[in-house]
C-alpha cells in the first residue's frame, strides 16, 4: 500500500447525502432452502461497502436478487423506486449495475466497441446498427477512469485479467450506473492489479454506491469504508473494519476457528 491512500471514512458519506439503496426483509428461497434470510441493508452514496462471509453465506444470491436475476420477497428500493419484481434490464436502467465473478466482455471487439455497446444499451436496435462516428464524452471519461485509454483500439481479448474487470466496470459507468455491485472483483488479480482496482473503486465510489463481495481480507482492510458480514443468509454484523474485526460473533461464525481470528486481525 502506498502512502497516497487517504484513510477510509467510516460509512462513506452516510447521513450526509441521499439514501441510495435500501434493502428490507430480503428473502430468497430455492426449493425450500432459504439462501437469503430477511436481510436489511442501507447503502449510501459515497459508501464503499464490503459484503463478506463464508462460502454459501448468500452474498452472490443477494446481488442476484437486487439485480433481478432471482426472484425475492421483501423490498429493495433505489432512491424510492422499488426494484423487486422488475426485469433485469429495467433495474439496469434505474442505475443499478453489477459485475460477475468471471468478466463477461466481448473478446473480439475492441475496448471502445465494448464501451460503445454498453453505452447504447438504452438505444433502439436501429440506432445501434448505425456506427457512431465520434466517441461519446462519457466513453472518453470512462476510458480515462478505468485507465484503458491507451488500449481503446485493441481487442478486449488481449487484455490482462485485471484489465478485463476494469473494462466491465467501465461498461457500468457508461450505462450511468450509480449503484455498482461487484462480485469478487479482485479474484485472481496480482498485487499491483488489486491496488489499482482499489484506487479505481475509490475514484468511482466517491459519487456512487459501491458494494464489493469479497473474500480477500487484505483488500477489504485497505479499501472498505464499511463492512457487512453475512452468514447462512443473515446479516450477523455491520460496521467499520475495526468493529467487524473485533466482533466475537464474526470471529466465531465467519470462519469458526481460532485461526480465523488471526486471519481477521492480521495486518
Ligand atoms: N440457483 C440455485 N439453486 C439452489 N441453490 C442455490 C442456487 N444459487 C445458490 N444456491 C445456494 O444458496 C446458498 C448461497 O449461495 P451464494 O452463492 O449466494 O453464496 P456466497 O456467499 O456468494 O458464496 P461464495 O462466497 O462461495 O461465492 C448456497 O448454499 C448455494 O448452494
Amino acid at each position: 500500500m502506498n502512502g497516497a491512500h487517504t484513510q477510509p471514512a467510516i460509512g462513506g458519506n452516510a447521513g450526509m447525502s441521499s439514501e441510495y439503496l435500501e434493502i428490507r426483509g430480503l428473502r430468497v428461497t430455492f426449493d425450500g432452502f432459504t439462501a437469503v434470510d430477511g436481510v436489511d441493508l442501507t447503502l449510501f452514496q459515497g459508501d464503499l461497502r464490503f459484503l463478506i462471509g463464508p462460502n454459501g453465506a448468500g452474498k452472490t444470491t443477494l446481488v442476484d436478487a437486487v439485480t433481478g436475476l432471482v426472484p425475492a420477497t421483501g423490498s429493495v428500493t433505489k432512491s424510492g423506486a422499488e426494484l423487486l419484481g422488475r426485469k433485469v434490464h429495467q433495474i439496469a436502467r434505474l442505475g443499478v449495475g453489477r459485475t460477475f465473478q468471471t468478466a463477461s466482455v466481448f473478446e473480439e471487439l475492441t475496448v471502445l466497441q465494448n464501451l460503445d455497446i454498453a453505452a447504447g444499451s438504452g438505444r433502439s436496435p436501429l440506432t445501434m446498427l448505425r456506427r457512431r462516428k465520434t466517441v461519446l464524452p462519457q466513453i472518453e471519461e470512462a476510458l480515462e477512469t478505468i485507465g484503458l485509454a491507451h488500449l481503446r483500439d485493441r481487442p478486449a481479448g488481449i487484455l490482462a485479467h485485471g484489465q478485463k474487470q476494469w473494462l466491465e466496470i467501465g461498461m457500468l459507468l457508461v450505462q450511468d450506473a450509480d449503484v455498482l455491485l461487484l462480485d469478487e472483483p479482485v479474484a485472481g488479480m496480482s498485487h499491483d492489479e488489486r491496488e489499482e482496482t482499489g484506487n479505481l473503486l475509490r475514484r468511482i465510489g466517491a459519487e456512487r454506491t459501491v458494494v464489493v463481495v469479497e473474500h480477500d481480507m487484505d483488500f477489504m482492510r485497505a479499501f472498505a469504508t464499511s463492512v457487512t458480514v453475512l452468514a447462512r443468509g443473515k446479516v450477523i454484523a455491520d460496521g467499520s473494519v475495526e468493529e467487524i474485526q473485533a466482533d466475537p460473533m464474526v470471529q466465531q461464525v465467519y470462519l469458526g476457528t481460532a485461526a480465523a481470528v488471526d486471519v481477521l486481525e492480521e495486518h
